[in-house]
């Protein structure tokens, strides 16, 4: 049976969180952006409302499309107001353990007929299925950040995602105007595969000093055509998700090519998470970004 999509879900107010809810308000769904935070959620919406308004000053967006997407997007305290939605798509912490708990209370609330999807940028959509009551009617859609600037989006299919969902899946993605790489279900999917080595290599550049953090990105951006450095890259997607999707390559795949770098782990100890705490690989309390190393 064909599923139709009219009103989305979003678990996790964050960076993610708010793209998604952004891109499906601007696309006439309707959203509600769950959180465990209150104040998170306040400021996500405040988020959205200012990256709305920059497309509108940019006039990639009229003000009248701000306005219809802003008044679509909703948020919910509790996962009661997600019961009556028709996919609902988890973008919490790269963290298995947290987003079982999640799927565990999802699904004791949810319409059974409703889809479920994971942002996650590393773990097994079969493994995160199996902890959901509907493991043929879950599967990956990978957004990349900034979601309402990149245009591709992953979709990933678990051993038991049926030919139904996978549809809905390709329908919902496409309505977003976003282009489709599939990929089989295995550690970090295809652009964490290529793209989150090169940045643990890059830290591993920094630790052995072959260069400080200043001469490696401008080396990838000058040298390379990149559009952000390695460092500033790792900075803007959070050191703590770099690290647990390096941890996924490295368990995942058993080869220690994909050892997380001795100095991403001592940032993510100190909590020097990148741009969501002000500090990374730079710091950002001041006028502009000044090196840490
Ligand atoms: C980890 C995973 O699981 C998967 C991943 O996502 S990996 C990460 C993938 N993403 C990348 O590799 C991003 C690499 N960087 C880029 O492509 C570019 O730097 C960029 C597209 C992010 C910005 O490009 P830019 O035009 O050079 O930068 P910038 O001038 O700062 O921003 C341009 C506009 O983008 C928009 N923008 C920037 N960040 C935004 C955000 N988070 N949300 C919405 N809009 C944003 C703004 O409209 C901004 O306009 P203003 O100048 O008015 O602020
Ligand atoms: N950053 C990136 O570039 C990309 C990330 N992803 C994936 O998207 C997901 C989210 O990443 P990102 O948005 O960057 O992370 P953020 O840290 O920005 O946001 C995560 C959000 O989830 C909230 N959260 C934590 N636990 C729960 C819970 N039990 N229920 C509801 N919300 C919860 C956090 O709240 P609090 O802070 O209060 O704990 C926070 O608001 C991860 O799986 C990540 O791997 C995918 C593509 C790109």
């Amino acid at each position: 049976m064909a599923v139709t999509i009219k009103k989305v879900g979003v678990i996790g107010s964050g960076q993610m969180g708010n793209g998604i809810a952004h891109v499906a308000g601007l696309a006439g769904l309707d959203v509600v952006l769950n959180d465990i935070s209150a104040d998170r959620l306040k400021s996500a919406m405040a988020t959205i409302n200012g990256n709305l308004s920059r497309q509108v000053a940019k006039q990639v967006i009229t003000e009248e499309a701000r306005k219809q997407a802003l008044s679509r997007i909703g948020s919910a305290e509790t996962m009661d107001g997600l019961a009556d939605c028709d996919l609902v798509i988890e973008t919490a912490v790269e963290k298995e353990e947290v987003k079982r708990k999640i799927f565990h209370d999802l699904c004791a609330v949810l319409k059974p007929e409703a889809i479920i999807a994971s942002n996650t940028s590393s773990i097994s959509i079969t493994r995160l299925a199996s902890s959901t009551d509907r493991p043929e009617r879950f599967i990956g859609i990978h957004f990349m950040n900034p979601v309402p600037l990149m245009e591709l989006v992953e979709l990933i299919r678990g051993i038991a995602t049926d030919d139904t969902t996978f549809d809905a899946a390709k329908e919902f993605v496409t309505r977003l105007g976003k282009h489709i790489a599939v990929s089989e279900d295995f550690p970090a999917f295809i652009v964490n595969r290529i793209l989150l080595p090169m940045i643990n290599e890059a830290i591993y550049t920094l630790y052995e000093g072959v260069g400080n953090v200043e001469a490696i990105d401008a080396a990838m951006k000058l040298g390379a055509h990149h559009p952000m450095g390695p460092l500033e890259l790792a900075d803007f997607i959070g050191l703590d998700t770099c690290l647990s999707i390096m941890q996924v390559l490295h368990e995942g795949l058993a080869d220690s090519k994909y050892r997380p770098c001795p100095l991403l782990v001592k940032y993510v100890e100190a909590g020097w998470l990148g741009r969501k705490t002000q500090r990374g690989f730079y710091d950002y309390r001041g006028d502009k970004p000044v090196p840490t190393r």
